[in-house]
């Protein structure tokens, strides 16, 4: 019997643009990345106050290629900030709407990402998911502990592209992503290191407002008792101090742009500040490969470089050479997340797989198993 085609939007709303793509079936027939600059975005005190600008930029560029909406069969985005949830692909639903739009777990983009989905595929009268949403949470239990019992670490990352990334090394590997060891950093706007051991991220920076390098637009770890400090001498409202972490930290705070394309020009201009924070920040990245080294015992089959700034070939180099005596370097520029969300809706769409739905969990056995502390 001939398969059915299905033909899906998906959208990925990142911190410093949004990527969509339209797939029949598994072969992308259009893609896009619309960077937005640090204007426009700075333009909304809340990241959900871009919604109606970033809409409106997806609807034109379609239009603008000539794609034909009404045709397609689902609109998929990516997850955001929600409850800690297994990986999967989720039906967008009423519940799922209301905890993105208050930001359960936090303020980012790809909070956009299941609104952007249902409100395109409501006008449409077709179903809306979201696949892999940066809550996953497969930590393990010791990684959780970060010395104040009331502030636990938390699972926030790059997880759909990590996962992604992690079963292409794996087929190059030859060998199953469960069979690996293997350590995924991921450099985009934010930038997370997670320990994958045999399929499952048992420890991983939070990479939104938390912990690990600094990236174009986060501060990553900063030294604790002076942010204290910071906070309370009475200079910065509690939205300031916010922003210094993430949107106007990292590259940002010390060079005024979060782009990393603009910064190896100045560099290429003799710009020395340039290049001190630009390798300051591939030093970061290759520190926390080396700690997540030993969350694997040593066993490290492979490191993944990804996202955009891998393909900064300097940045690159920078942190193989102090990384490679751990493990051979994978390096896969970009992210794989389009296809990731397409290939997870088509999961559904076949049958192959129930879409899971989202539900709050927290009168239900388990849910404060993430709680606080010990
Ligand atoms: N060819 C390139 N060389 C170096 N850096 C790049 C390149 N392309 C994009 N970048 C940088 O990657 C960062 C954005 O990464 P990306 O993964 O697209 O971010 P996000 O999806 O989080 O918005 C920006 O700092 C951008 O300047
Ligand atoms: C919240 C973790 C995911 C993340 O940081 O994504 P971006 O790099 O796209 O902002």
């Amino acid at each position: 019997m001939q398969q059915r085609n299905f033909r899906i939007l998906v959208i990925n709303p990142g911190s410093t643009s949004t990527k969509i793509g339209v797939f029949e079936n598994e072969q992308c027939i259009f893609e896009k990345t619309i960077r937005h600059s640090h204007e426009d975005i700075s333009r909304y005190r809340r990241i959900m106050d871009q919604y109606g600008f970033r809409k409106q930029v997806i609807l034109e560029t379609l239009d603008y290629e000539g794609i034909n909406i009404s045709k397609f069969d689902a609109v998929c985005g990516r997850g955001g900030l929600l409850r800690p949830i297994e990986g999967g692909t989720y039906h967008v639903n009423e519940q799922m709407i209301e905890d993105l739009k208050i930001g359960f777990n936090g303020e980012h983009a790809s909070n956009l990402g299941g609104i952007l989905a249902h409100e395109i595929a409501t006008g449409l009268n077709i179903p809306a998911f979201i696949v892999d949403p940066v809550v996953v949470d497969e930590m393990e239990e010791i990684a959780r502990i970060s010395g104040v019992p009331e502030i636990p670490r938390k699972s926030i990352f790059h997880a759909l592209n990590q996962k992604a990334v992690a079963r292409k090394a794996a087929r190059e590997l030859n060998r199953s992503y469960e069979q690996l060891n293997l350590i995924v950093a991921h450099m985009g706007g934010g930038i997370t290191v997670g320990a994958h051991r045999h399929g499952k991220v048992v420890d991983v920076n939070n990479g939104l407002d938390g912990e690990g390098p600094f990236s174009p637009e986060r501060a990553g770890t900063v030294p604790a008792g002076d942010l204290i400090e910071m906070c309370f001498n009475g200079k910065f409202s509690r939205e300031d101090m916010k922003k210094k972490l993430v949107g106007h930290g990292g590259l940002m705070a010390y060079l005024n742009t979060n782009s990393a394309l603009e910064v190896e020009e100045r560099i290429k201009k003799g710009d020395e500040t340039a290049s001190q924070v630009y390798e300051a920040m591939a030093y970061q990245v290759a520190k926390e490969i080396g700690a997540m080294s030993t969350v694997l015992h040593g066993k490290v089959d492979g490191i993944v470089l990804t996202g955009g700034l891998a393909y900064g070939q300097e940045f690159v180099h920078f942190i193989s050479e102090r990384v490679k005596w751990i493990a051979d370097v994978f390096i896969y520029p970009g992210e794989n997340e389009l296809i990731a969300l397409a290939e997870g809706t088509l999961r559904v769409l076949r049958n192959e797989e129930p879409a899971k739905e989202y539900i709050n969990q927290d009168d239900q056995e388990g849910v404060d198993e993430h709680g606080p502390g010990l």
